[in-house]
Parts: structure tokens; sequence; C-alpha cells
């Protein structure tokens, strides 16, 4: 079993729905068996970060798995550049790490390194000549908002594919604005942290409503549907790629396994999203967000 439903770019290319991401759990740590073990069981789109400090790591993964470079898509993120370095010369060193001579999408992971030295609209230029150059297929930004895409979108040659960020209930209301700005220029959302309500904010308002549209889709699909899925399922609904990671093949099965869930309804994702504007939670990045 493997993904097949894919999410198309405004550059025309195309995203397997699922990434299995290297950060988090995997953060500083060998990924090898971890990206295996995805790769082995169905998932073909990587989510890396030179932050991870495992993109090495991930590359051996990707080669221990025997599949095609075509057959994968692989993402980094830029995290840093030293001094007098370019995008495509740090691109370059992880293309190196990764064993690839491309990426399928390459980020800027956050926008405060570009800030914090006035430089936001060089480095997507940067990240534009990175593309040019074939370094990567697509470019993209992640936790951006609306006055950071603003300031590239002017005078941008090429207009970010998507934009990488924290999406799940509790954080829905918040993300609206940055979503509809996203949306007016074809960008796509990839959430990560998606399993929040579930994993870091149990007994949240979300709790109920997630319980009972999982009854719901089970009885409707006559075989098993978990909470994880209701999240994912409502995720994928919004038009966005899903980053998750997990170190349980079960979990991995299941998450693809979302593809064959039936969709909630309007009136259930209203009550999802009604639920989770009860409480804002998020997970990750609070020093671009300040919350
Ligand atoms: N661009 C950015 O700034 C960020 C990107 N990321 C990317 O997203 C990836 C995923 O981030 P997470 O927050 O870890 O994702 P997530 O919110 O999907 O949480 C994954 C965690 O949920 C649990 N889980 C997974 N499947 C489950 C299931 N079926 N039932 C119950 N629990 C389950 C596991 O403990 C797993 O570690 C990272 O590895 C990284 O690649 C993550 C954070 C920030
Ligand atoms: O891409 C994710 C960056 C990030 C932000 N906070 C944490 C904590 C642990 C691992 C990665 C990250």
């Amino acid at each position: 079993m493997s993904t097949t439903h894919t999410i198309t770019l405004n550059d025309g290319n195309r995203v397997p729905w699922l990434a299995f991401g290297t950060g988090t759990a995997l953060y500083g740590k060998n990924a090898t068996d971890s990206v295996r073990a995805a790769i082995d069981n169905g998932i073909t789109h990587l989510d890396g970060a030179q932050l991870y400090n495992n993109e090495d790591t991930l590359g051996a993964g990707i080669k221990a798995s025997g599949k095609s470079r075509s057959d994968l898509y692989i993402v980094t993120k830029l995290n840093k550049l030293d001094p007098g370095q370019t995008v495509k010369e740090s691109l370059a060193i992880s293309l190196k790490k990764l064993g690839v001579d491309y990426v399928d999408l390459f980020l800027i992971h956050n926008p405060l390194p570009a800030i914090k030295e006035g430089k936001l609209k060089e480095w997507w230029q940067g990240m534009e000549e990175a593309h040019n150059g074939g370094l990567a297929k697509s470019i993209g930004v992640s936790n951006f908002r609306v006055e950071d895409l603003k300031e590239i979108l002017d005078g941008a040659n090429v207009i970010p594919a998507v934009n990488q960020i924290e999406l799940h209930p509790y954080v829905w209301k918040a993300a609206q604005p940055i979503m509809n700005l996203g949306r007016e220029h074809g960008i796509v959302t990839a959430s990560y942290g998606g399993q929040t309500p579930l994993v870091r904010a149990v007994g949240g308002p979300a709790d109920r409503v997630i319980s009972t549209i999982r009854e719901r889709l089970e009885r409707t699909r006559g075989k098993p549907v978990s909470s994880s899925q209701v999240l994912t399922k409502w995720i994928l609904q919004k038009g966005a790629i899903v980053v998750t990671t997990t170190s349980k093949v079960s979990r991995i099965k299941e998450a693809i396994d979302t593809e064959n869930v039936p969709d909630l309804t309007p009136e259930e994702i209203h009550a999802l999203e009604a639920a989770g504007s009860l409480l804002h939670k998020r997970a990750y990045m609070a020093e671009v967000f300040g919350e």
C-alpha cells in the first residue's frame, strides 16, 4: 500500500499528499532506519531540513530503500547562511549529504534569520537562483506570516509553491489570514504538528467532536477509523499536504489508509473547527509567532 493522491502546486509539480518528517522525534538523530521503514511501507515523500542535523542519515535511508530517485519526493529546508554564502551553495551542501542532485522542494525554514539581517527578499532571490539552476524543482517557505509572505511576493519572479505551517484545530483560527493570502496566490499549505490535539493537548475541547466523528466514519466505512485519521482527513480536506512522523509501522500504514476514510461532512468540519477555536495551542515556533 502506498499513497496515491497528489496535490498539484502552482508551478505544475505534483506532490504526494503524505510526508514522513525527520524533525521532532528524529531531530539530531540517525534517521536511516525510520526513513527506510517509511519508504518500505509506502511513503514516498520525505521531509528533511538542515536544522534537523540528519540530512546525511536521511540520505542513507533513501539509498537503502533502493527506490529510484524519480519515485521519491524529497524536501529540505534552508536554516541559515554563513557569511558570504549563497543559497545555492548552502543547498549544494544539503544535496551532497542527501546523496541526490536535486530536491523536489526547498523551503526557507523560518523567516527570522533572514529578517534579523534585513535580507528576506535577498534570501528569496537566492531561492529563485537555486530553482533556476535546477537544484530545486519547486521552492517555498515555512512558518511565514502574512507580513513575511507579502514582503517576498513584492518583486518575486517565482511565487512560493508551498508554505509549511503548523495546522490543526487549535491553530485553525490563527492560521486563517496566512492561509487566505496563500490561497490568493495558489500557495499550497503543508501542515505539520497535525496530531497536536491527540498528543500535545489531550483533554482539550476538540476531543469529544473528534470521537463523535470517528464513530460516524467507522460506521459509514464498516472498518476501523482512528482519531488520528479524523485529524489527518480534516487536513486533507483543507487541500493541505500532511507532514507527520512516527516510529511505528502500524501508524505509517494507518496514515496512508486515511486516503480510504470517507470525507467529513461540512457540519462535522464546522463542529471540529468551532471546538478548536475554544483553545489556542501552538506546539512549535513560538519565536516566530510570539504566542
Ligand atoms: N517546518 C517546521 O518548522 C516544522 C516541521 N515539522 C515537520 O513535521 C514533522 C512532523 O511533526 P510532528 O509535530 O511530530 O507531527 P504530528 O503532529 O503528526 O505528531 C507526530 C507524533 O504523533 C504521534 N502519532 C503519530 N501517529 C499517531 C497515531 N496514529 N495515533 C496516535 N499518535 C500518533 C507520534 O507520537 C508522533 O511522534 C516533523 O518530523 C518535521 O519533519 C515539525 C515541526 C516544525
Ligand atoms: O521544523 C521544526 C523545527 C522545530 C521547532 N521546534 C522543534 C522542536 C524539536 C524539533 C524540531 C523543532
